[in-house]
Order: structure tokens, then sequence, then C-alpha cells
């Protein structure tokens, strides 16, 4: 039986040739050759290889030509040219690649092919004949393919693609044994291209993520860097700069500026960018104890050293050995103590109040004021030589009011930390009461604004804080003369708080829900106040 007869083609399916015809039974040859094609085929890495192996196996082997393979994209909606070989005059046709994809997997070849269970044989001149050829089937007979086997490539129970080979000399069963080796093979590339795509991405990632943390851009320095440091204007950026200098040295960091404005909490930030990190940083406030006891809190007191020196006590000079003393508010220490501070950065060395034991100490000293210790030094409060010792490297925390851009976030930083302390939901600010904090001065600085937004959080009820008081602000946010050199009346404040609370119950005076009945008052005393203090109705109203 020739191939000719093996030809049976119907007006439903023109130019499929059913296989059965044609076959050769597979002897002992074809057996040997599939187990060196196995061989050959488990070998292969990449496409490269791959291609070689096939052309390899289907030249010498089976003496096919041409073949190409397509494979599915992953919503197997497409079919792509992954693999194609149509002999050396046509290796210089980049574009074959392209011309043999396919868009439209309906096209009564590909899903044909789907469906079958074994490979199918395609006689192009009858396909084109038909004039129901696709244009890849067009292409075939550009290209001198007059037949071809086409059969589904399966791996893991899964359509990956189609192979197509020219079928010279070739029965169908063999070229369906061919179809595994090369399947498992292609899978194995593409399973290797995948790994290797995802591990590029993850050291791509690892790199980004080394690169920002050497170069944090500004905002996020001053989120994560410095933990709950918020603040990105440019002189907090510059106080960062400086932290990150200083941190890794032995040096002492005298952090200088007004109360609340955040030295703690750069203290802080420098003793966890150190090396002295793992160990707690000691703090004491020489202002909060009295000069007889500050000594003995620093340096430490042996048993009956002074009355009420019942037992031995470690001094914070101590209990910070290798690690961070932070001396806050350091302009307040007594001059007595200022000499045995100097003593103990100069010698290293401490003894304990009563002792006799000098007692080595590796420690590194952090200093925080609000004073102008220069002046103070001027002044024969603050001794030279230890303000010397201490100024080795300023710090300069600016104060809110010159850095306003840092408020809005400031202040949302601490709407995120108080609300839920205070079981509510997040409320926002409206933009009133952005203005008004923005216009304020904030002589107590980061310390005010932070009360003032937890006190906020409590006395608003609903989702939306409108009302803010705030001395010298305006209700439309500007400011009122200088903040404050004006001292309310009482008049004044009345105003204010009558104001307020018509505003909360949306200008209603008296009768249920209404002003009178909030402030406890008889509604015809509270309009007669309303009257007295000039309230007018426009007043009244949010
Ligand atoms: N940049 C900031 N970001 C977030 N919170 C801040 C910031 N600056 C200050 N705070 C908060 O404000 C409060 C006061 O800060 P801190 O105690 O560090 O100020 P201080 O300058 O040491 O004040 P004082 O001189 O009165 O001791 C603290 O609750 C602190 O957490």
């Amino acid at each position: 039986m020739n191939s000719e007869s093996a030809v049976i083609s119907s007006n439903k399916n023109p130019g499929i040739l059913q296989p059965g015809a044609d076959e050769l039974p597979i002897h002992e040859k074809n057996t040997e050759q599939l187990l060196s094609i196995n061989r050959k085929m488990a070998m292969v890495a990449d496409k490269a290889k791959l291609s070689i192996a096939i052309r390899g196996i289907f030249i010498h082997t089976t003496q096919i030509k041409k073949y190409y393979v397509s494979i599915f994209d992953p919503e197997r909606t497409s079919l792509n040219t992954y693999l194609f070989d149509f002999g050396p005059g046509f290796v210089n046709l980049p574009q074959l690649e392209t011309l043999l994809s396919v868009k439209s997997l309906k096209d009564g070849i590909i899903d044909r092919i789907m469906r079958s269970a074994g490979p199918l044989q395609f006689d192009t001149d009858r396909l084109v004949r038909s004039g129901q050829a696709p244009s890849y089937v067009q292409l075939w007979k550009q290209t001198g393919l007059k037949k071809v086997i086409a059969s589904n490539l399966i791996y893991g129970g899964e359509p990956m693609g189609i192979i197509w080979i020219e079928p010279h000399l070739m029965n169908i069963k063999l070229a369906e044994a061919l179809c595994i080796p090369v399947a498992a093979a292609i899978s194995n590339i593409l399973a290797k291209q995948k790994i290797q795509t995802q591990t590029q991405e993850i050291f791509n990632l690892k790199q980004n993520l080394e690169n920002e943390n050497l170069h944090p851009p500004a905002q996020m320095q001053s989120m994560t860097n410095y933990g709950e440091i918020v603040g990105s204007s440019e002189s907090m950026r510059a106080v960062y700069q400086l932290v990150s200098k200083v941190a890794k040295t032995q040096s002492t960091v005298l952090i200088m500026g007004e109360t609340g404005t955040g030295k703690e909490l750069i203290a802080r930030a420098v003793h966890k960018a150190s090396i002295r990190k793992e160990k707690t940083m000691i703090k004491i406030n020489c202002a909060a104890l009295p000069p007889n006891l500050i000594e003995s809190e620093l340096f430490g007191h042996e048993r009956g050293s002074f009355t009420g020196a019942t037992e031995r006590r470690i001094g914070k000079f101590e209990l910070a050995n290798k690690s961070t003393l932070f001396l806050d508010e350091v302009g307040e220490l007594p001059l007595e103590l200022q000499a045995k501070l100097l003593r103990a950065l100069q010698e290293k060395e401490i003894e304990r109040v009563g002792g006799q034991a000098v007692i080595k100490i590796d420690v590194r000293i952090i200093a925080a004021t609000n004073r102008d210790l220069m002046l103070e030094v001027q002044k024969g409060n603050f001794r030279s030589d230890l303000y010397f010792r201490l100024n080795i490297f300023p710090i300069v925390m600016p104060p809110l009011r010159t850095r306003k851009e840092d408020i809005a976030n400031l202040a949302n930083y601490f709407l995120h930390k108080y609300a839920p302390r205070s079981l509510k939901k997040l409320p926002a600010f409206s933009s009133k009461v952005l203005k008004q904090l923005t216009a304020y001065s904030w002589p107590g600085n980061v310390r005010e604004l932070e009360h003032l937004i937890e006190r906020s959080i409590v006395l608003t009820p609903g989702a939306v804080i409108n009302q803010i008081n705030l001395p010298g602000i305006s209700e439309d946010g500007t400011a009122r003369g200088n903040v404050g050199s004006h001292i309310k009346t009482i008049d004044e404040v009345e105003r204010e708080h009558i104001i307020a609370v018509l505003k909360y119950c949306n200008g209603k005076v008296a009768g249920i829900g209404g002003a009178a009945e909030v402030l406890k008052i008889p509604s015809t005393t509270l309009n007669s106040k309303i009257r007295r203090l000039n309230i007018k109705k426009e007043h009244r109203l949010k």
C-alpha cells in the first residue's frame, strides 16, 4: 500500500489523511532508535541544545528535513512558534517564526489536533485547494512542505503545544513516539527558564532593597530608618544625616533645641544605629532630681555612705557600661556635679559615693539641653571645659514653626497613634483644621501637637475633626496677632465656647439636643448671652 492510497478525504475535513494506511510496523530498529532518542533528549538542557538534538535525530535517524514546534500561551488562546528548522534555505527567514504562529485555535486544524488522541497527517495541496487553509498552511506550500504530521505535545497530562513534522519516510506511530521525549525536554527547558527568571527577579528585588537601604529616599528614611521619627523637611533631613554620620562612631553627641522638638527621640535613634544598640540606652534627667541625689544616681553609692543609704546602689554610669548614657537636660546640672561629670568623662572611670574603688567604665555619652549652653557658660552657670567636652558633635533640633511642611504628617501620625487607643474609628482632619495647625507657632513644638491631637480625638464625636482650639488662631486658620502675647478675657473664652457648642448643635439653641441643654443653662440665659456677646446667626452654623 503506498502513501497516496492512505489519503482518505471527506468534504468535512478536506486534506486530512486518516492514519493507518501508510504505517509500517514498529520493528526492532525503531525501538533502538527510540531508546537512543530518549537518551539524547534526557541530556538536553536548553533550547539551542534541543534544536541540535532534534536536528540530529530527525535528519540522521528519520531523514526528516523540516519540522517546527509551537507552544500554547499561558491562557491557551494562541500558539507561538518555539522552534523551527526548515533546512539551510530558510535559516535567514526569521519572519517564518511569526508567520507560523497561530492566533485563532478554532481554524479546523488546531482544534482537530487538540481533540485527537494521536497524530494527524495533513496534505498541504488538498487543504489549499479546499479554500479553507489558514495562512500558515499557505506557508507550508511556499516552503515545500507537501505533507505534515501534527502531534500534540503533552506533558504531565497537560497539552503544551504541537509539533509539526514533514513525514519523510516516517510512519505516524514513530512520530507519536518521538513526541513524548520532545515534550519532556521542552517542558524541562521551560521550567528551568521559569526558575531562572524567578531567581533573577528575587536577585533584582534583593539588590533594590540593598540599594534602598544604602540610599533611602528622604521620606522613607524619616519614616523607617529612624523608626517613629516623622518629618521629611529639609531641616529634619539634615538632622538624619548627622545622626547617620555620628551613630557608628564613639563620639559624644550634644543635642540642642527647644522643648518638645524630639531631642530624646534623636538620642534614641543615635543609640539604635550604633554598635551599642544591643544594650539598653540608660537615661538620666538631670533636672528631675535634687542635687544631693543626682550624684548617687549618676555614680551609685556604697551602703551607709549617707543617711538613708541602706543598700549599695549601682549608678547610671555603671548601668550604662558598654552602652549609651543619655544625660537629659544636662544644662540643669549643679556646678559641683559638673566637675565630677567632667572627671568621669575625661578619666573614663568613676567612684561610687562613699566608696574607695575606682571603677572603669566604657560609656558613650549623649547629652541634651534646651538651654543656650554657651550663654550659660558666659553667665558662669556652666563650666566651659565641660561644655567643650560635650559639644564634640552638636545636633540642633529645628523648632516645629520653622518646618511647617512636617505638621500635617505629624498630625496624621499622632491620629493613627491615638485613635485606636480610644477605641475610635480613625477620624480625619478637616482642611480648615489642617490650615489652623499649620498657622499656629507651636511654642511647645511636637509635644504640644501630640497632646493636642490626643485631646481632639477624645473630644471629637464624629468622623471628622473640624474643631480645634489653638491660642491666637482664628477660625479661618490665620494667625491672630502675636501668639502668646494676647491673654483672652472671660467673655472671649465664653463666646468661643458658645459658638463651638452652637455649631455642634447645628445652630439649635433651645429644646432637646439644643445648645442650652448641652451647656446645662436655661435657653433664655443662653439667648441673652448670645445677644450680649454679639454671636450672629452665621457664627452658629458649621
Ligand atoms: N519628629 C517626631 N516624630 C514623631 N514624634 C515626635 C517627633 N518629635 C517629637 N516627637 C514626640 O514628641 C514628644 C516630645 O519629644 P522628646 O521628648 O523627644 O522631645 P525633647 O526635645 O526631648 O523634649 P524636652 O526638651 O522637653 O525633654 C515625644 O512624645 C516624642 O515622641
